[in-house]
This record gives structure tokens, sequence and C-alpha cells, in this order.
């Protein structure tokens, strides 16, 4: 990225000298990360590299041995309990595997935040979830579907409507086009790129899928070595000389991508 830009954008997300582990397994070793505000960050790692500790550190769900993290410039460590309530409720997750309530319907599952984190009258949370149904692409019937009545699509934008309940400003998405179909997943992306674009969003997106991170991801992080091994656009990876960036980035699968798009 140019540095003039990079100095005029402001960051949302900062992760500085991160340590996590587990027993004697050290995960991540003071890894340093920033996140743009209005930016789709891609972020891939090889399996079991870390991607998912990062992104439940930095909700703080896992502790982390070392390292400062600061949220629209707040440090968590250093904000009272109130505060850190308004700072969760600017952040939506959509979790692996969408991990929707299977007892609940899809409009129950949109209200489970609104009710954890707002007092609002059943009648106004009805009419923000037949909204957050709309904006992702369902028909107003899925809102009384349970999961187990969904599409994997269907679930996937279920899933995003949930992380969008409380009209977050910063959104983490872990594989969030895993199990579907490529004309499923590019669909996704799509929506993912229009709300980034009409609801001014930042997206952390752990992925492995190469169409995602060719197609929608403007600035991509690799996990390597417990740290953030190189960060830039899809240009950037390709001109990488890392053997892993390399394979994954100019490997067979991903020439196929280059050479349609
Ligand atoms: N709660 C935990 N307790 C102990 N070890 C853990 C825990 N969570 C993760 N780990 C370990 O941390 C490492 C990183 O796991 P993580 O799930 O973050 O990988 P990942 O990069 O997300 O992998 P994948 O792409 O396969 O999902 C692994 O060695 C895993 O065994």
């Amino acid at each position: 990225m140019d540095k003039a830009v990079a100095v005029q954008k402001e960051v949302v997300l900062s992760v500085e000298g991160l340590t996590v582990g587990f027993g004697s397994n050290i995960v991540l070793d003071k890894l340093d990360l920033d996140i743009y505000r209005g930016e789709i960050l891609g972020f891939v790692g090889a399996s079991g590299s870390g991607k998912s500790v990062l992104m439940r550190t930095v909700l703080r769900l896992l502790p982390r041995r070392a390292g400062r993290i600061r949220i629209f410039g707040v440090d968590v460590d250093e904000t009272s309990e109130e505060e850190r309530l308004r700072l969760d409720m600017k952040l939506g997750v959509l979790f692996q595997h969408g991990a929707l309530f299977s007892s609940l319907t899809v409009r129950e599952n949109i209200q489970v935040p609104m009710r954890e984190y707002l007092d609002l009258p059943q009648a106004m949370m009805d009419e923000l979830a037949r909204l957050k149904v709309e904006l992702v692409g369902l028909a107003p019937e899925a809102a009384d579907k349970y999961p187990s009545e969904l599409s994997g699509g269907m679930i996937k934008r279920a899933a995003l409507a949930r992380a969008l309940a409380l009209d977050p400003a910063l959104v983490f998405l872990d594989e969030p086009t895993s199990g579907l179909d490529p004309v499923g997943a590019a669909e996704f992306d799509e929506l993912i790129a229009k709300l980034r674009d009409t609801l001014g969003l930042t997206v952390y997106m752990v992925t492995h899928d190469l169409d995602s991170l060719f197609s929608v991801c403007d600035r991509i992080a690799v996990l390597g070595n417990k740290r953030v091994l190189v960060e830039g656009t899809i240009e950037d990876m390709l001109a990488c000389d890392d053997p892993w960036v390399q394979s994954y980035f100019r490997g067979k699968r991903a020439r196929s991508i280059v050479r349609e798009a």
C-alpha cells in the first residue's frame, strides 16, 4: 500500500506484540496487525497456524500472554466494563459453520444479540430482524424457518444477518464461504462487498477461498511462523518469494483463477 495513503487511513483494529499459547505450545508470538476502516482484509495461513486463535483472542474469547489490542482506538485493557460492552456492540462475528442456535428460528437467532445488549420492544426487534433478513438477500419467509430447514447458503446468510444485528462497524468472518458451491460462494462474496460499500463496514475475513482473496479482498495478510509473515495486495502476494506464499498464490489452483480473471 502507498505509504501516504496508509498514513491517512484510520486504523480500526490494531494488534501489537500479541503472544498466545496453550501450555508449551506457543501459537502466536509477538504478532502485529493493523486493519483499516472500510477495507476487506483476507487472512490466510496453513491449517493449524493460528487464524482462529487470533480471531478469538481479538474478541477476548481466549487469554493472551502478552500484547496490546486496540479496537477503534480504545485499548481493551484500559476500558471500563461499560465501555467494553459498547465496543463489543460494534463488532459482528460470523463463526465457522454458521453456528446458529438450532432450536431457534432465523428471526429468533437474529434477535439473540438484541436481547443480550438492548432493551427493545418485541415489535421493534421483529421489524429490525425483518430488515436484516432483507439486507442479506433472504426471502421474508426464511425468518420463520429453523436452521435445519435451510440450505448451506441460506444458513450463511442467516448467520451474517445475526452478525449484523447490532449494526456493527467491524465484522469478523471465519471461513464464510466454506461448504458453499462456487456459485453460492461467489454470491456470498458479492454480498459482503455490497455490504461493505453500502454500510461502510470493515471486514476481517479468515478464508482458504482463493476466489474470495482474488475477487473481494483489498488486502491480504498471511499468518506463518506465529506472526504475520507478509501483508499487502494480491499483486504483493504474487510477487512474494516465501515458498508457502508462492505455492498458495501461484499454485495450480491459483493459476486457473488468474487465467479466468
Ligand atoms: N483451546 C485450545 N486449547 C489448546 N490448543 C488450542 C486451542 N485452540 C487452538 N489450539 C491450538 O492452536 C493451534 C492453532 O489453531 P487454530 O484453530 O487457530 O488454527 P487455524 O489456523 O484456524 O486452522 P484451520 O485453518 O485448520 O481452521 C493448533 O495447534 C491448535 O491445536
